[in-house]
């Protein structure tokens, strides 16, 4: 009897196929992630694992490429050896069902016949998802135990072309075997989002527009294509950050509290809030593109996007863009959500921007300033909330300081894992709480699309901004005419921007 998602427990063994093994997510990613849940005794056991790919590699081959990402400490080489026994891999196309039939034999060998869950992992470029998910079903899928399938981003590049993934993969397969990747589920302060909001009443009691200014949602990376602006020329920041990992964080933010902590609970009040945001147009939003900085100290910063020999010449691709969306319900009616992303800006920071409203009736002659609860996502996991307070000593001056819940100096021993780490954990334990399900992408599609085709269709012109820089100055604007409120005033100590 084929087993369904709930009636193959007890003893079973585990087997995780890796296609796309030769490459760089697998690389980077993929393999260094199963070693540490190995290492941490965190996987069913018994397990294996195989890789599938066209390059004609070996099981040694795989691991050399991936040992300068594999931690590995002095006294973890014998388990580490382990690791890499319980490993094969196997040479196949994509789009020819032999591949997958001899894939399927070895597998079948690994489990020693006994009974198996499968997951299947694609680390592939989305041009193969539709031949592999067809040659899995056909071929590969085990008839003993459960079966799970993990793909990576894009969904898609607009609502048409994600509906029919979603479409193609629904014929295959059912939603509860379906992973759907956005890596920004799995970061600490990301799952931390529900327990910050619905486990405190002071924050949940002001979380509405009755208190809240503005919400600034930011994503910013201090490196360019570096080279490989080929993947990134088609796709764009809107697509690349912005739809999926950004707007996954504003439904956490927005969402009204879920009955309970289930997956599908969350994920209904996700839709529901994705639901009330109208479309983007081009006034909501400001677009801009790197160029090289002549004074950069690499040959990264000196180049604009457009040097890249990878990207088409006279591309408008954005690599930077900020989108403000109005979510029409009673808590949020008014309220800016300004998203913003880029590449080859001045730092590394994602982080959630939480502004309150001026104080009313202001005593201290005009020196408050907003209250403001920041959630840095990375780097540096921390929360902390900017509070006026009366300045220590002989005075009655006010001044701004923090309520501050920095992870490094209040966990100090914790382990943090990394997104991918908590991600694979939950395939195999069945948890689709932080994957995206096909109705969230379709309403997250329904926001992006019409803009994303104007830009295209129209070919509208990004504004450049320098290598290494805050990004265009007309973002400032926006954020200013959305109500956010930039005081310039913040001390932190020790801090390089306030010294
Ligand atoms: N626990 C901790 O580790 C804590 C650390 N700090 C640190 O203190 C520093 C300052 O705190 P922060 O909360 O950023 O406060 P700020 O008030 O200095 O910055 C607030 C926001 O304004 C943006 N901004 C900067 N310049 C301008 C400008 N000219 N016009 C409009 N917006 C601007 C900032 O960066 P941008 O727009 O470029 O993204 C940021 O989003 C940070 O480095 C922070 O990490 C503070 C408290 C606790
Ligand atoms: O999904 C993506 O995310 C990375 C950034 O991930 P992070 O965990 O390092 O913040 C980004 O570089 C890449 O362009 C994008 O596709």
């Amino acid at each position: 009897m084929a087993c369904d998602e709930t009636n193959c427990d007890g003893q079973i063994s585990h087997t995780f196929v890796i296609f796309g093994a030769s490459g760089d997510l697998s690389r980077k990613k993929i393999y260094p992630t199963l070693w540490l849940l190995y290492r941490d005794d965190l996987l069913a056991k018994p397990i294996k694992f195989c890789g599938y790919a066209r390059s004609k590699l070996t099981v040694e081959n795989i691991e050399g490429n991936c040992r300068q990402y594999m931690k590995v400490q002095p006294n973890e080489e014998t388990k580490y050896e382990e690791f890499w026994a319980l490993n094969d891999y196997v040479i196949g196309s994509y789009d020819n069902s032999s591949g997958f039939e001899l894939l399927n034999r070895q597998l079948t060998l690994m489990e020693n016949k006994n009974r198996a869950n499968r997951i299947f992992y694609l680390a592939l470029p989305p041009s193969v998802f539709e031949d592999v998910t067809v040659n899995i079903k056909q071929n590969c899928m085990s008839a003993s135990g459960w079966n799970r399938v993990i793909i990576e981003k894009p969904f898609g590049r607009d609502a048409a072309s994600s509906q029919a993934l979603s479409d193609h993969l629904a014929k295959l397969f059912h939603e509860k075997q379906i992973y759907r990747i956005d890596h920004y589920l799995g970061k600490e302060m990301v799952q931390n989002l529900m327990t910050i909001r619905f486990g405190n009443k002071i924050l949940n009691t002001t979380w509405n527009r009755d208190n809240i200014a503005s919400v600034l949602i930011t994503f910013k990376e201090p490196f360019g294509t570096q080279g490989r602006g080929g993947y990134f020329d088609a796709f764009g920041i809107i697509r690349d950050v912005m739809q999926n990992h950004l707007l996954q964080i504003l439904s956490l933010v927005a969402m009204e509290k879920p009955v309970s902590c289930l997956p599908d609970d969350i994920r209904d009040e996700k839709v529901k809030v994705l639901k009330c945001i109208k479309t983007l147009t081009l006034d909501d939003m400001v677009l801009g593109q790197y160029v090289g900085n002549p004074d950069g100290t690499t040959d990264d910063a000196r180049n604009g996007y457009l040097d890249d020999p990878t990207v088409k010449n006279g591309s408008i691709t954005p690599t930077y863009a900020l989108g403000v969306l109005k979510i029409n319900n009673e808590r949020w009616q008014g309220v800016s959500f300004i998203l913003r992303c880029g590449k080859a800006l001045n730092e590394r920071k994602a982080e959630v921007r939480i502004q309150y409203q001026d104080v009313p009736g202001d005593i201290f002659e005009g020196s408050t300033k907003r209250n403001e609860l920041v959630i840095r996502v990375q780097p540096g996991e921390a929360m902390y909330l900017k509070v006026m307070t009366k300045s220590p000593g002989i005075t009655f001056d006010i001044e701004e300081t923090e309520l501050d819940l920095t992870y490094a100096h209040r966990y100090k021993d914790s382990y943090l894992p990394d997104a991918y780490e908590r991600l694979i954990l939950d395939v195999f334990s069945g948890s689709q709480m932080h994957f995206v399900r096909s109705d969230e992408l379709r309403e997250a599609w329904r926001i992006f699309t019409p803009i994303l085709h104007k830009i295209e269709q129209e070919r509208i012109q990004p504004i450049t901004y320098q290598y290494g820089s805050r990004g265009p100055k007309q973002a400032d604007v926006k954020c200013e005419q959305n109500n956010f409120k930039y005081s310039g005033s913040y001390k932190w100590p020790g801090s390089k921007k306030n010294s």
